[in-house]
């Protein structure tokens, strides 16, 4: 490989630099030959901090303008969390490596120390997800569900100044900051199935560019992408548009692929679980018939209620 320049984008918030700065010394890792720089672009999400995300509405709320300089050719690839990345990717561009997966589950961070079934009745929990609050909700009904955004050092904070009992982050994010002492429960994914691609990286670059696939080429961690491409094919059959609380998690163990899916009503009242298992090079056909599984199961009618409250 000879050297040259690689410029990444990324937005600017201290997990996402944690995440560059991450694949930047992975690249000068394998390539020291290669200089690596960061190119730090503002996203819609990053401006509009006030309001729920469900609200905001529109996809790819934290990667457009990032994939738009990756198109005209002001960045070579792109660090996103796979989480953030809707469903389908623009033309021209494609995912060019997945590293290895963190932590996938969501934590509980309480102000008492308690965990989640020892929460006193009514408190106040933090979030602005809705897959986070359907799932708190099915599990403990009494809780009540605060709006919580900002990023991870801002979510902490509001912990004691807005006065909520606890607040439910990803563990991807926390442990990336060095801040896992913070954790109170890591919360199992029968109580809190992870979102799609929740822990994971997705490092997106030009389709045309045989130099920095190459160079992403390393990064790639053959089983994190199948096991992530899977929960993806889940989420792009069942995506009506809007945010809604659907969840997904897979895994690969000596049986194969496993993905569990997840449909939920906002207030938790309803939701619709299932698992299917099948050969792990084949986890988009499971992912795929997963989400048919659980449109067969009536996951179609919950997310057309949603559509139809979000069009409000
Ligand atoms: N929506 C913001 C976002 N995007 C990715 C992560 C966490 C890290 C990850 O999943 O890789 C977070 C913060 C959170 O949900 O607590």
């Amino acid at each position: 490989m000879a050297g040259g320049t690689v410029t990444i984008g990324t937005r600017g918030s201290q997990l996402a630099l944690w995440q560059a700065n991450w694949v930047k010394n992975a690249i000068s890792g394998h390539h020291p030959e290669i200089t690596v720089e960061l190119a730090i672009i503002k996203t819609r999400g990053d401006k509009i901090l006030d309001v729920p995300l469900a609200k905001v509405g529109g996809k790819g709320l934290f990667v457009k303008e990032i994939e738009e300089a990756l198109l005209d050719g002001r960045i070579d690839l792109a660090v996103h969390s796979m989480k953030d990345m809707p469903a389908d990717i623009p033309h021209g561009l494609c995912i060019g490596a997945i590293p290895e997966r963190e932590e996938p589950r969501d934590v509980l961070i309480t102000r008492s120390g308690r965990p989640l079934d020892q929460l006193k009745k009514g408190s106040r929990v933090g979030t602005s997800s809705l897959r986070r609050s359907a799932q708190l909700l099915h599990a403990r009904p009494d809780l009540t569900i605060v709006p919580l955004r900002g990023n991870l050092d801002t979510r902490l904070k509001k912990l004691a100044s807005e006065s909520l009992d606890a607040i439910v982050l990803a563990a991807a994010g926390i442990r990336r900051l060095g801040l896992a002492d913070r954790i109170t429960q890591t919360l199992d994914e029968s109580i809190m199935l992870p979102a799609v691609g929740q822990g994971a990286l997705c490092i997106e670059t030009r389709e045309k560019d045989p130099r920095i696939a190459s160079v992403v080429a390393a990064l790639d961690d053959l089983p994190t992408r199948r096991v992530v491409m899977g929960e993806r094919a889940f989420l792009n059959r069942l995506e009506g548009g809007c945010q809604v609380p659907i969840a997904g998690h897979g895994h690969i163990d000596e049986k194969g692929y496993t993905l569990t899916g997840l449909v939920c009503d906002v207030d938790g009242s309803h939701q619709i679980k299932q698992a299917l298992t099948g050969p792990e090079a084949g986890s988009e056909k499971v992912g795929l018939e997963l989400a048919e599984a659980l449109l067969a199961e009536g996951a179609g009618e919950i997310l057309e209620r949603l559509n139809a409250d979000a069009k409000q």
